[in-house]
């Protein structure tokens, strides 16, 4: 291409940019945290029930990103995924690490006073515990499905008394479409 070929080409390109609109189906904020946590929830290797948190701060920072799993070192093949088993010992409730609890250790600030949690499932009583003593005001959840259990009963009554602030997100479409190309 010739010199005034590509000046002429440069003043089109300009030309199109000058007159291009940002995008609008960008994904918003609140999508973009539940989407991380449902993500990351695909690397649980629970059988029945996969779980995902991200912790964000008032910045739109991500702090913190979890799924429920077994801790360090206790091989996903060793350790028992069943639930009701003869042996108490052989039951996954004895070793899974929780989704928020793992986004809470994984968090990579030492303060997460104010921030909001995105989780995929409403948190239990333990997971609320831990939520409340790391300085989360915020709890945004997905599904509820497991709201009327006592232990999701005692979450509320507990984020209720500290003050922990909890909503419901419902997803304006139920897929996110990400593809590799
Ligand atoms: O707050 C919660 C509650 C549960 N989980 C995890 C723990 C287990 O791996 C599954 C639940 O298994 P069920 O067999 O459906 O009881 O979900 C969590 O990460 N956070
Ligand atoms: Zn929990």
């Amino acid at each position: 291409m010739d010199l005034p070929e590509k000046i002429e080409n440069l003043s089109l390109n300009n030309a199109q940019n000058s007159t291009q609109t940002k995008r609008e189906d960008y994904i918003g904020w609140k999508e973009y945290f539940m989407a991380i946590a449902f993500l990351a929830a695909k690397r649980s290797k629970d059988p029945s029930y996969q779980v995902g948190a991200c912790v964000v701060n008032k910045e739109n920072k991500i702090l913190g990103i979890g799924y429920n799993g077994f801790p360090i070192g206790c091989n996903d093949d060793d350790f028992p995924w069943g639930k009701n088993t003869p042996s108490p010992l052989d039951s996954k409730f004895l070793y899974v690490c929780h989704a928020e609890m793992n986004a809470i250790l994984n968090k990579n600030s030492a303060d997460l006073n104010n921030c909001t949690i995105y989780v995929s499932l409403f948190p239990c009583n333990e997971c609320a515990k831990i939520i409340i003593q790391s300085g989360i005001r915020e709890v945004v959840y997905l599904s509820d499905e497991k709201a009327h259990k006592p232990m999701y009963i005692a979450s509320k009554k507990m984020f209720d008394a500290a003050g922990v602030n909890y909503w419901q997100f419902i997803p304006k479409n139920d897929t996110i479409v990400i593809k590799f190309t």
